[in-house]
């Protein structure tokens, strides 16, 4: 009952409560920094995997994506501005965060570290010539919305018919390089990885293992989860609620030719059969 008087404290207060100089606002809630951050990949499923993680009663999450460790801006605000950021929390509760940005930047792992060298992180991965694709489309969205000019993929994509490595894009889908950065810090075990193909077509395992993870026991149910057949998705049910991911997730994607997805899925096996031996895990990708 307390839990469920929490949540409708938090929805109902938020504004309130941020304003409130001392982070603790009675003896049993607190804001506290999170015991688990889902570090990435862009494009990757991080919202629905927090979204899932946040029907176990004894996790709370952090709504919207805080890009601490990876904005100067944010990070000189020191942490009991992270703190402030964090949703109210019982203790035993695990506070979770998601900023797909801190897989890809130098700066973040050590920063992390030193804020926590215990945090539990979650990487949630999908085959990077799909995530690429996405990554466009959700730019080009952006630029469309803003009257910005932009450039089919295809012209970012490839420079007089080969791969542009500086393409952005597919630099973030070079997972094995990030995650050479956070292995330099964190031990393997500290990092679990979510199939993000696997969550889409049926979340409830996947959630099971990241239970598992953080060491929570288990709450959440099948019956958590509902195929919504308008949006070709798995949406959430819980408490008699339902709620799908907003339209932004699982988009139409932006065009490709066959020919350049696949120079594209040959350029990436190399950087996937690296980044599955660092893993010891395998995907079913391009
Ligand atoms: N249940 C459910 N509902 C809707 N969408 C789902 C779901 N599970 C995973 N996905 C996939 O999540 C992709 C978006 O990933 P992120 O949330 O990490 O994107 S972002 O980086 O935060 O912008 C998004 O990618 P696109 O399909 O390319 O838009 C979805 O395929």
């Amino acid at each position: 009952q307390l839990y469920v008087c929490l949540r409708e404290l938090r929805s109902s207060t938020t504004s309130v409560i941020s304003v409130i100089p001392n982070e603790t606002t009675n003896s049993s809630t607190s804001r506290r920094i999170p015991g688990a951050i889902i570090i990435g990949v862009r494009k990757g499923g991080t919202r629905a995997l927090l979204e899932m993680l946040n029907l176990h009663p004894d996790v709370e999450v952090a709504k919207a994506e805080v890009h601490y460790f990876n904005l100067d801006e944010n990070f000189h605000k020191g942490l009991d501005w992270y703190r402030a950021q964090m949703p109210l929390t019982l203790a035993g509760q695990v506070t979770v965060e998601k900023t797909p940005g801190y897989f890809t930047a130098p700066m973040v792992p050590p920063r992390m570290w030193s804020v926590n060298p215990a945090v539990k992180l979650l990487l949630i991965v999908r085959d990077p010539a799909e995530r690429l694709v996405s990554d466009y489309t959700q730019v080009l969205h952006n630029r469309i919305q803003q009257n910005k000019p932009y450039k089919p993929l295809e012209e970012l994509l490839l420079r007089r018919g080969h791969i542009n490595p500086n393409y952005k894009a597919l630099q973030r889908s070079l997972y094995h390089q990030h995650l050479a950065r956070w292995l330099a810090l964190f031990p393997r075990k500290q990092i679990h990885i979510v199939d993000g193909e696997a969550l889409i077509r049926d979340p409830f395992p996947e959630l099971q293992k990241a239970e598992k993870f953080l060491e929570l026991p288990p709450r959440i149910m099948p019956d958590n989860f509902y195929f919504n057949t308008t949006k070709g998705f798995y949406c959430l049910l819980s408490a008699g609620h339902d709620k799908c991911l907003d339209e932004s997730k699982g988009r139409p994607h932006a065009p490709l030719s066959n020919e350049a997805f696949q120079k594209l899925c040959r350029f990436l096996r190399l950087p996937n059969q690296i980044f599955f031996r660092m893993t010891g895990q395998t995907f079913d990708w391009c």
